[in-house]
């Protein structure tokens, strides 16, 4: 299991002294959708070259020109690149072609996905290898949690990889790993926390101790 930053808001100097502070307990570093909207891959390149031995994950969310737009992510040094589970099969397939071109990885966002179960058969007949449940900001903001879209999700996946994402902090990380995702995403809980390196031990420990933290 491995713990994913998704790092949102800050900007590139500020999110690279947040990254090394919480170092030692990430896994992949997220450069997220508002961050990628912000500085392009350039951001990408600069966490490449000063986190060489972290999996980057450009969040680009990407809805159509499924090739062109992987590609600027794997061109730049991201192991994965997202797609948004909703858009069109083809794009997906086009994401999917491109990430093997590539020798990297493609991770579709199931944020907005009505009927998860119908979805997810036809995402991993498409030949995806990892499906993020993901409960957004302003879903968040109304009072919803990723945490039955998990349990649909490991109840319908059948060969593919599950990632998590959507408001996840110290205080809530049992539940998660209960379900065993392969990988748990956390954002504002580390960053906004007054003591990050602390918010980020505590879910890196309670992946620990249900044996599946890598
Ligand atoms: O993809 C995202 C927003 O679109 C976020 O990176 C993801 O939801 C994790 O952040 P948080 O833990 O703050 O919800």
């Amino acid at each position: 299991m491995k713990l994913q930053l998704a790092l949102d808001e800050l900007k590139l100097n500020d999110a690279i002294a947040l990254a090394q502070r919480v170092r030692e307990y990430v896994d992949i570093i997220e450069i997220g959708t508002p961050f990628v909207i912000d500085e392009g891959m350039n951001a990408v390149r600069k966490f490449k070259q000063q986190f060489p031995e972290k999996e980057i994950l450009s969040d680009e969310k990407i809805m159509d020109g499924g090739f062109l737009e992987s590609e600027l992510a794997f061109n730049a040094g991201a192991e994965y690149v997202t797609v948004l589970g909703v858009t069109d099969i083809l794009t997906i397939k086009a994401c999917l072609k491109a990430a093997k071109a590539h020798g990297r990885q493609l991770v579709v966002d199931m944020i907005c996905v009505a009927d998860l179960p119908t979805r997810i058969a036809e995402l991993e007949q498409a030949g995806a290898e990892i499906l993020a449940v993901h409960t957004g900001a302003d879903q968040q903001a109304a009072g919803r949690q990723p945490l039955d879209d998990l349990r649909v999700m490991k109840t319908h996946a059948r060969r593919a990889k599950i990632a998590v994402a959507g408001g996840i902090n110290s205080k809530t990380i049992d539940q998660y790993v209960a379900l065993q995702p392969d990988i748990i995403i956390v954002g504002s809980a580390i960053t906004h926390a007054a003591d990050p390196q602390l918010e980020a031990r505590l879910i890196k420990e309670a992946m620990l101790k249900a044996g599946g933290a890598e």
